[in-house]
């Protein structure tokens, strides 16, 4: 499958609006691969699918995560967090991708884990900040990103976090778990 071929498969199941987004990601995740020596190609098509199931159905995505998945976490944290992981389940399903290691930068993007892999790492940050992103702080993520893949994810994961405390949302647990990993991997240098 071509990056056009790819692409046409993905604007079905997307707003204009997100599927401009896509675009951003796309870019700015091949920009990173290159510059941080994650597969170029690899980051290209994980992007392009990796808010495949944004507009899913949410019982549908609960029923795939009841009855598909081995991680059931997603369920208690809010139905946002739903697209990342079914959507690697539906990229595989249904675009025929199974290359584990898209399926996986896929399924982590919202949420990111511990001890992410360069690919899901490239698409987790470019997912925070593609040229359509205007939240307060993404420029100085932005800027960590030219010098430092793991210090603009921290950036990012203390502002996400900490935006959602400020509402009162809750926090998945795996992605607290993601900063305490990535502030380890720091201390021991
Ligand atoms: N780690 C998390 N824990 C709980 N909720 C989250 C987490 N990350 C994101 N969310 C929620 O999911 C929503 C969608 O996240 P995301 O897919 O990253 O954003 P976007 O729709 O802008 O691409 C966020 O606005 C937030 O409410």
């Amino acid at each position: 499958m071509n990056k056009e071929q790819a692409l046409a498969i993905v604007k079905l199941h997307l707003t204009d609006h997100r599927f401009s987004h896509t675009l951003g990601v796309v870019e700015t995740s091949v920009d990173l691969a290159n510059r941080y020596g994650a597969d170029p190609e690899k980051a290209e098509l994980a992007a392009i699918f990796h808010d495949y199931a944004k507009f899913r159905d949410k019982e549908e995505m609960k029923k795939i995560v009841q009855e598909k998945l081995v991680d059931k976490s997603f369920l208690d944290y809010g139905d946002e967090l739903l697209h990342a992981p079914c959507g690697a389940y539906f990229v595989k399903d249904e675009v025929g991708i199974d290359d584990q290691e898209i399926l996986d930068a896929i399924y982590y993007h919202t949420t990111g884990r511990p001890n992410m892999t360069l690919l899901e790492k490239v698409i987790f940050l470019a997912d925070y900040i593609e040229p359509g992103r205007r939240f307060n702080g993404v420029n100085e993520v932005r800027e960590l990103a030219k010098v430092s893949l793991d210090n603009a994810i921290i950036q990012a994961l203390e502002n996400t976090i900490g935006f959602l405390m400020k509402r009162r949302h809750r926090v998945y647990p795996g992605t607290l778990a993601t900063y305490n990993q990535l502030i380890n991997t720091k201390k021991e240098k």
